[in-house]
């Protein structure tokens, strides 16, 4: 658990963070949003310390980090930034290899692990291991990023707009990749973006910042259902609040027994795609594949759409 107390960070007369209290459960994912400026990353570095706070508390399971020593914070959680940064004259095994050879693993072990994480990430190690950066796609490359952050197995992942650079159909594999494997590994991830559908998507909570502040911390749904009043509200967007909160949930929650006209939609679809289905067929129900025949109908989308105003 990290348990963020009054922390602030002045840059002489910029407050970049200003106050800053909240709690990132172990083994969750939390997306820092908000402008340009508002802070994100001067947060999100204070963390590992590589920015040092002006005041205020940083505790990882209830140890305070101003006491650990800077290596050994930094060693301890992974870090990944836009545009990967990885070592350009290393190949890909030497670069994902960097911090467990800092510590001291054993050759085999530090083999194996490089080996394991290529495969997670969908790249063949006998083919890509040897390769050197310039060698890959940028999609590629940006896996062998968050590849090198986990490879000491950080119980802690710090990453600033891991996915920036990359273009809409790598970044939603790049997602669900971080996705799969941060549920097998359990590590907390900490994740600044500019993407509110990103952070819809991956995180478990969402903290907005404006200008230093944490203005909302809260759930994905919480946050699209009650966002606070003014920048929070905008950001998250009135006319889109809808589809959104209907993207989080799955359809068969909705499901009531009956029949409807056309091929039935999968059961593990979203509510959002049930609704697409229903305005493209100009239905007012749709089937649902199950072992009972059952339906979505349009009423029952509308009701959990309807966001108070
Ligand atoms: N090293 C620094 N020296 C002076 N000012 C800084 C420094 N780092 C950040 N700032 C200022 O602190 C404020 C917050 O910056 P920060 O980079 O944390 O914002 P951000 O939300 O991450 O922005 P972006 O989304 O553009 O990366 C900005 O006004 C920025 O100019």
């Amino acid at each position: 658990m990290i348990e963020i107390d009054g922390l602030s960070r002045r840059f002489g007369d910029v407050l970049a963070v200003d106050d800053v209290s909240m709690t990132i459960e172990r083994g969750s994912i939390t997306a820092l949003v908000g402008a340009s400026g508002s802070g994100k990353s001067t947060l999100l570095r204070m963390i590992n310390r590589l920015i040092e706070p002006t005041a205020g508390t940083v505790r990882i399971d209830g140890r305070d980090t101003a006491t650990v020593p800077h290596e050994t914070l930094r060693r301890g959680m992974g870090y990944v930034i836009q545009g990967n940064g990885l070592f350009p004259h290393w190949t890909v095994a030497q670069n994902i290899a960097t911090v467990p050879r800092l510590v001291g693993w054993p050759k085999a072990r530090i083999a194996a692990r490089v080996d394991a994480l290529l495969d997670l990430f969908g790249l063949d190690p006998a083919a890509y291991r040897d390769k050197y950066p310039a060698q890959l796609s940028g999609g590629q490359q940006q896996r062998v990023g968050v590849a090198r952050a986990l490879a000491a197995e950080p119980a802690v992942m710090l990453m600033d707009e891991p996915f920036g650079a990359l273009d809409p159909i790598i970044r939603a594999q790049a997602q669900r990749d971080l996705g799969a494997i941060q549920r097998r590994l359990g590590t907390t991830i900490v994740l600044v973006t500019h993407d509110m559908e990103e952070a819809i998507r991956l995180a478990d909570r969402i903290a907005v910042m404006r200008a230093g502040r944490l203005l909302q911390d809260a759930t994905p749904a919480a946050l699209l259902a009650d966002p606070a009043p003014g920048y929070v509200a905008e950001l998250v967007g009135a006319s889109d609040r809808a589809f959104r909160l209907l993207s989080l949930r799955p359809a068969a929650e909705l499901a009531e027994p009956g029949t409807a006209d056309g091929p039935p939609l999968d059961a593990d679809v979203s509510q959002r795609e049930a609704l697409g289905a229903l305005l493209s067929r100009g239905a007012d129900a749709v089937p649902l594949a199950g072992p009972e025949p059952r339906i979505v109908t349009l009423a029952a989308l509308r009701r959990r759409a309807e966001v108070p105003s």
